[in-house]
Formats: C-alpha cells, sequence, structure tokens
C-alpha cells in the first residue's frame, strides 16, 4: 500500500509529557472493556487503534477501502497509518487537557512500540490481558451477535490468534525486559479483573484520587 504520511505537529503533545499506558493482549482479551473501566475512574483518554482504523474505514476514503481488506484478513495493517492515526487523535485530546492516555490495541508488534516511543515518548507502563486461546475464541464469537465487526467470525478470529501469537507476543518479553509490563490474569469477571488493574494505575495516580472523568 503507497503510504501517504500526515504532518502531524506533536509539540504540544510533547509538552503534556502526560503519562502512556499501552494497552494489550488478544483479540477479545478485555482491552476495551478494561479500558472503559479505567476511564471511568481515572479520566484518561482511551485511544483504540482499532476504532481509529475503523473509523477511517467508515469515512469510506479509499485508504478505508485497503485497510478492510487487511483487517478481514486478520493482519496488521502498516506501521504508518497507525501511528499517524494515534497521534493526530492524541494532539486533538492533549488540546482539550487530558491528563493521561490508554493506547488500546498497540503495540502489535515490537517495531510499533519501539517507533511510538522514539517518535513521542516512552510508555509508562504496559498492561497485559492474558487470557486463554478457548476463551479469546468464545468471546469475539459472542461478541459477533452484537459487534457488526467484519473480523469476529470464526475464520478471521484463527488468523488474528496467529498474528497475535507470531507478532504481538514478543511485544510482552520486550517490555518485561524493560520492567514496564503488568502481566493481569484476565479469565475472571470484569470487576475482578478490574481489580488487578487499580493497584497498578494508583502507584502512578496516587490510591485515594478520583480523577474527574470530566476534567
Ligand atoms: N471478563 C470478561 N468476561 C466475559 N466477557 C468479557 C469480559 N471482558 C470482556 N468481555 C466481553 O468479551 C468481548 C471482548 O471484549 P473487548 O473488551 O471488546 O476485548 P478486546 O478489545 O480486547 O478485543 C466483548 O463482547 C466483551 O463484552
Ligand atoms: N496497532 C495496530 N497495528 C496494526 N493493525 C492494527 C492495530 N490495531 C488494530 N489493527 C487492525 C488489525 C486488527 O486485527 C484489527 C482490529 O483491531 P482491534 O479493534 O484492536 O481488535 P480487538 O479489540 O479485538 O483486539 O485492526
Ligand atoms: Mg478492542
Amino acid at each position: 500500500m503507497a503510504i501517504e504520511r500526515k504532518q502531524i505537529d506533536l509539540t504540544p503533545l510533547k509538552n503534556a509529557n502526560v503519562p502512556i499506558f499501552f494497552i494489550v493482549g488478544g483479540p477479545g482479551s478485555g482491552k476495551g472493556t478494561q479500558c472503559e473501566r479505567i476511564v471511568n475512574k481515572y479520566g484518561l483518554s482511551h485511544l483504540s487503534s482499532g476504532d481509529l482504523l475503523r473509523a477511517e474505514v467508515q469515512s469510506g476514503s479509499a485508504r478505508g477501502a485497503q485497510l478492510v481488506k487487511i483487517m478481514e484478513a486478520g493482519e496488521l495493517v502498516p506501521l504508518e497509518v497507525v501511528l499517524d492515526l494515534i497521534k493526530e487523535a492524541m494532539v486533538n485530546e492533549v488540546k482539550k487537557g487530558s491528563k493521561g492516555f490508554l493506547i488500546d490495541g498497540y503495540p502489535r508488534e515490537v517495531k510499533q512500540g519501539d517507533q511510538f516511543e522514539s517518535e513521542i515518548q516512552p510508555a509508562t507502563l504496559v498492561l497485559f490481558f492474558d487470557v486463554s486461546e478457548d476463551t479469546l475464541v468464545k468471546r469475539c464469537l459472542k461478541r459477533a451477535e452484537t459487534s457488526g465487526r467484519c473480523d469476529d467470525n470464526i475464520e478471521t478470529i484463527k488468523k488474528r490468534l496467529a498474528t497475535f501469537n507470531n507478532a504481538t507476543a514478543p511485544v510482552t518479553d520486550h517490555y518485561e525486559k524493560k520492567h514496564k509490563l503488568v502481566r493481569i490474569a484476565a479469565e475472571g469477571t470484569i470487576d475482578e479483573i478490574f481489580s488487578h488493574v487499580t493497584p497498578h494505575l494508583d502507584r502512578v495516580f496516587g490510591s485515594n484520587q478520583k480523577v474527574a472523568a470530566s476534567a
């Protein structure tokens, strides 16, 4: 795919220097669900790379038509496309006074993380939602009943799992070595999983703080 790069002024984002959390895990591991809970409690900005890509597809652009084919195949879209969409969204959020970011579904390969961190700023922590393949498949198939997503079908789910095992699994080792990885056992209920998440965010933001979600 011919990559058209955008010129994005990152100065406001770099000056804000707010905490950044990468949120990783297999398809259906609960990244989006837990991010919603985190946003309610801590008022952070939630950016899902998948949602940004789906919005690009919805826009009806020529690029969107190329993206949907890649997503249906369960493969990763080119790094530059995702990173530019994330940068643009982050700059918009920071101008509104963001306190920090949940970057959900990114990095999906080690190179994505390295490039983000060198072009923007290092991540504070990487939250990894650890779930068995069996549970991932079950949750995605259940989500398929209502999501309308082109990739929530058994053929694409299998390909996404292969992509996850090949490209994304090394991301966890990469950040473990940097002592930034938080591995969350994510088979339980949404509340149970969230209770494993909050201590790590409290280490960054303080435990008694109810950050105003509206601020
Ligand atoms: N702890 C959980 N137990 C059961 N179902 C869950 C849990 N967390 C999320 N789900 C459901 O599983 C599906 C995938 O969750 P989602 O947050 O979209 O995951 P991801 O963003 O990692 O793909 C959704 O239908 C969601 O409602
Ligand atoms: N960081 C990224 N790099 C490359 N492709 C990405 C990407 N984030 C999302 N995609 C593409 C490939 C994914 O299979 C698809 C759906 O992503 P998603 O919405 O984050 O899935 P899920 O929430 O089920 O984990 O979009
Ligand atoms: Mg998601």
